[in-house]
């Protein structure tokens, strides 16, 4: 299949075009100026996108069941709870597809061990509607969930509910008793997942540590207000947009982009897959009721995660104001702003759930035109699949002749602008361990860290909520540094500092570029290792050094383990930082190494 996105076809006919549309004044053009710019080429040289996308399609349903019919006994129970997933996504709300697709995805999910998700898929085909058949098949299956499930607590058959019981033909009782396969083991990701920090009233979900402030060679950037320690937790919040990459559209919730085994469909489009009935009522409240014929549009033209994220952030912030008018007064307002750090407050406070905590944020001005097209086309899919101009577009000119379509191009080109800068991308393991792309993430507080090749901090994340972590220790009053993918034990200076540029923009003034630590200097760092440690650290270390021989060893270590290892490393960095009187040395960066490849093999 053709995946090459509508963009970049276009933007090749658009740089071969001899009436020059891009001349000089392309680059001092403001947004609303370089997206009319493109339009106009756009209305003179291309034909209107398609923006049909994909619909319930009940002969795709009977095509999806036919060939899990006639594969039974050869597919795994993973393959066939799958292909009842697509079942699922494509029939019609409340029909009796629907139900059947439910039933016999509970069938799959039951023999692979996950009874409560079993259980849920029950209870919705139940709620649908079923034949008396199926509906007694599904109430002995539910017993043996709740069977399965609690086993250990009640393993006597006697006291499932008598009614369910009653409803159990005699054959589904006699099955009853016989053996269930142990609960499938998800990964609790939880347990990675730090407290909350203590309050701080300036910025939602952050720790009383931290603040933002202002300097000439950084912009804003993020302060220590005290002493902190190893460990600490610094923030636990949620992103203000999280976007599941189009292949895995299927797998993970588009709400809160956790893995899904039971998913819920929307009700309209065939592109997403919702945890359950809460995260989908949630998204089309606050996102999806708008956004989903554009993503089904967008996706027909292979559009990618950047562009999904820019389309959310252009609807939050529609959905925030109420009416486009509401929008440019809120943006005024926010102009008027002189101050950098208040610019990103809403009432006094910082809020990563809010608009102005984006609309601020530094943008990717790297690639100037293709941002510009990017926004246009996004322009064009919302405006065709929607009513959010008062009436649907049909043709890249109408677009030009409309004030309201030309404000928000220019918006959607600064949202292209914020996505391409602080979009983080959230990595998962594919079916043999290596790292896959999951989702895109835009966390506004997280865009205000600059970054180091020596990061102080370190990212997790489970679904949508973000913690940030110290990693080492930082003094009252020092700037706190992130990494945006650029470490100096991985590459050279001088690779780095391309790598950055190129990708953000920006020459990297950190600590380790202007002393050009790199791989080739770190052995030259001193050596301050510490001959004794406290008899628990000294325990910890022995058990892990004769089950994990090397440090790469020790990211894979087994996910029990992990939460254990940081902890001790993070004990061990405490102790030795107050030994040592310079920085870096040997031990310290072999610490935050660990550390890194421990949370980065943590996926979520
Ligand atoms: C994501 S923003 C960081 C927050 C930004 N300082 C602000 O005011 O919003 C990234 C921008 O910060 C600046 N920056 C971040 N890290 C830097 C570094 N190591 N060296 C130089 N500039 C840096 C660059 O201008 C970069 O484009």
């Amino acid at each position: 299949m053709n995946r090459v996105p509508v963009w970049m076809s276009i933007r090749d006919n658009l740089l071969d075009e001899e009436d020059s549309f891009l001349d000089d004044s392309f680059a001092v053009k403001n947004d609303e100026e370089k997206v009319e710019t493109i339009l106009q080429y756009l209305s003179e040289y291309e034909t209107p996108l398609n923006v049909d996308g994909e619909l319930k399609d009940a002969k795709k349903v009977s095509k999806y069941f036919e060939s899990a019919r006639m594969n039974y006994h050869l597919m795994s129970w993973q393959s066939l709870q799958h292909i009842y997933t697509l079942c699922i996504i494509y029939a019609q709300p409340d029909s009796c597809d629907l139900a059947r697709a439910y039933a016999n995805r509970s069938m799959a999910l039951f023999n692979e061990g996950l009874y409560e998700e079993s259980q849920m898929d029950i209870e919705r085909a139940l709620k649908i509607g079923c034949s008396k058949n199926l509906s007694t098949k599904l109430c002995a299956r539910r017993a043996k969930c709740r069977l399965a499930m609690n086993k250990n607590s009640s393993p006597e058959f006697e006291e499932l509910d008598t009614n369910e019981l009653d409803e159990a033909n005699e054959e589904n009782k006699t099955t009853m008793n016989s053996s269930v396969n142990e609960p499938f083991e998800k990964v609790d990701y939880q347990n990675f997942m730090p407290e909350i920090p203590e309050d701080n009233c300036k910025i939602i979900g952050a720790s009383a540590a931290v603040e933002i402030n202002y300097s000439k060679k950084f912009g804003r950037q993020v302060m220590a207000t005290r002493d902190i320690k190893a460990g600490e937790t610094l923030l636990v919040h949620k992103s203000y947009a999280s976007i599941v990459e189009p292949h895995l559209m299927h797998k993970y919730c588009w709400h809160c982009s956790k893995r899904v085994w039971a998913g819920v469909p929307c009700h309209q489009c065939v592109s997403v897959i919702y945890c359950n009935e809460i995260c989908r009522d949630e998204a089309w409240q606050q996102h999806h009721d708008i956004e989903c014929p554009t993503i089904s549009a967008m996706l027909m033209a292979n559009m990618e995660v950047v562009e999904m994220m820019t389309l959310r952030i252009t609807i939050k912030a529609y959905k925030e104001a109420g009416t486009i008018e509401r929008l440019k007064e809120l943006l005024n307002e926010i102009n008027a702003i002189q101050d950098p750090v208040d610019k990103c407050l809403s009432g006094n406070v910082f809020d990563c759930t809010k608009y102005a905590s984006v609309y601020s944020l530094w943008r990717n001005i790297t690639d100037e035109i293709t941002h510009a097209l990017k926004a246009a086309i996004i322009l064009y899919f919302l405006a065709a699949t929607t009513t959010i101009f008062g009436q649907k577009f049909n043709s890249f000119e109408e677009l030009l002749n409309n004030n309201s379509t030309i404000f928000m191009g220019g918006l959607i080109l600064r949202h292209v602008e914020i996505s391409h800068m602080n979009c983080v991308t959230m990595c998962i393991d594919d079916d043999y361990g290596n790292p896959i792309d999951r989702s895109g993430i835009l966390n506004p507080f997280i865009s205000l860290f600059n970054h180091s090749c020596d990061p102080m901090v370190t990212h997790y994340v489970n679904g949508d909520i973000n913690a940030i972590i110290s990693l080492q220790n930082i003094k009252k009053g020092e700037q706190i540094f992130y990494d945006y993918g650029s470490l100096f034990w991985d590459k050279s200076t001088n690779k780095r500092r391309n790598k950055l540029l190129k990708e953000f923009g920006f020459l990297c003034e950190c600590q380790a570029c202007l002393n050009h630590w790199g791989p080739h200097s770190r052995l030259s760092f001193p050596s301050h290792a510490i001959n004794s440690w406290p008899l628990d650290i000294e325990n910890a270390l022995n058990y892990f050094r004769a089950k994990y021989p090397n440090i790469i060893s020790m990211g894979l270590a087994d996910l029990e383990d992990k939460p254990w290892i940081i902890s001790t490393t993070f004990d061990m960095i405490n102790i030795y930082e107050q030994s040592i009187s310079e920085y870096p040395t040997r031990e310290m960066f072999e610490f935050k190494a660990l550390l890194h490849v421990l949370y980065c093999s943590v996926r979520c």
